[in-house]
């Protein structure tokens, strides 16, 4: 593989202080990073430190029981909710990213797929109460972007609003795996989390010290097939102050009829001399939209679809472009590829 090209690009760090009496010049300063990077990070957002470590911990016990334990809880795509191991098939990489997930829900969806108290006693209540405070940050930037876009300050929590049936919103706990450094006799590429843009309203990831592995590679400036020969810039953890790093996703970028960018991002496959070859945790926490919410920007540039709709559309064009690379394969080669197994219905 030729060298990654990386560029120095600034991701600004928005402090949250002081909300209410701030929230003028802190929308200006979000509205400013989502017109121009899609990427910032969050500080003074009142999530403590010991709280983030605590879930990191509580991440690890998760991953760390036995796989058939594991198992008792499986992915649906259905419900979007669930454990699963090296199956979420990427359209950029054309292949499975190596790492397993826990994906959960506030409501319903997570019928049947928490682990029991037995298993993991504490788990649920203490994942649901570290949601809820994300959840609670995530509404403070949903009241400067719909102030941004002249909505009611109300309006994206409303369509957010996670006490409902409706809610899709997501928590995925990440762990990557270790990556051989020595380079493999296949020639195989260990894919931590390929190229990307998430279809969500903003994406709120939380990392670990010294973990790194975070790129990005804003939308507006991508000029080749998943940003692979353009230039990257890492986004390393910063433990010290805290920060939440936060992408706008592409249900916000097709809100705000393009005014706000979605951002390729990626967990780089580790290759090159200073990459990081440990394990890696990671929380990203989803701002999906209810089923029944209404979508449609200020300026209608889109046809109106509601949540169910812009997540079904997400999910195919990420399965045709998924498709579309496996046929290309198969030309190429006249012989059948490995066969798809699942599509997870995450961006
Ligand atoms: O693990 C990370 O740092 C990024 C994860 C991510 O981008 C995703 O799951 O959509
Ligand atoms: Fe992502």
């Amino acid at each position: 593989m030729a060298p990654t090209k990386y560029v120095d690009r600034v991701v600004p760090t928005i402090s949250l202080r002081d909300f209410n009496s701030r929230v003028d010049d802190i929308t200006r300063e979000l509205v400013n990073a989502a017109e121009n990077v899609g990427f910032f990070c969050i500080v003074d957002h009142g999530i403590s430190r010991a709280t983030i470590d605590r879930i990191f911990d509580q991440s690890a016990r998760f991953f760390n029981q036995d796989e058939s334990v594991k198992a008792r809880v499986p992915f649906s795509a259905k419900y979007n909710a669930g454990w699963e191991k090296n199956a979420q098939l990427r359209p950029s990489t054309g292949a499975v990213d190596r790492k397993e997930s826990y994906q959960m829900q506030f409501g319903s969806g997570m019928d049947g797929r928490w682990l029991d108290e037995d298993t993991l006693p504490g788990f649920q209540q203490e994942a649901l109460d570290f949601m809820h405070q994300t959840q609670r940050v995530s509404e403070k930037l949903m009241i400067c972007f719909a102030r941004g876009l002249n909505f009611d300050d109300d309006y994206f929590i409303n369509a957010h609003d996670v006490s409902r049936q409706e809610s899709q919103t997501v928590c995925r706990l990440l762990h990557y795996f270790e990556t051989p450094q020595q380079p493999n006799p296949t020639g195989e590429v260990f894919h931590r989390a390929g190229a990307h843009a998430d279809w969500d309203l903003l994406t709120l990831l939380f990392q670990k010290a010294g973990q790194s592995g975070l790129e990005i590679c804003p939308g507006r400036e991508v000029s080749t097939s998943f940003g692979y020969g353009d230039s990257w810039t890492k986004v390393e953890p910063d433990v010290e102050k805290n920060a939440i790093v936060c992408n706008v996703g592409d249900l916000l970028m097709s809100w705000s009829d393009d005014r706000f960018k979605s951002t390729f991002h990626r967990v780089k496959a580790p290759s090159e001399p200073h990459d990081y070859y440990g394990e890696r945790y990671s929380i990203a926490f989803f701002n999906q939209p209810c089923r029944d919410a209404k979508i449609q920007g200020p300026l209608k540039k889109y046809p109106l679809v509601t949540g169910e709709e812009f997540t079904r559309n997400a999910m195919t064009r990420n399965y045709k472009a998924i498709q579309d690379k496996l046929q290309k394969e198969e030309e190429q080669h006249a012989s059948a590829p490995e066969s798809v197994r699942t599509v997870s219905a995450q961006a």
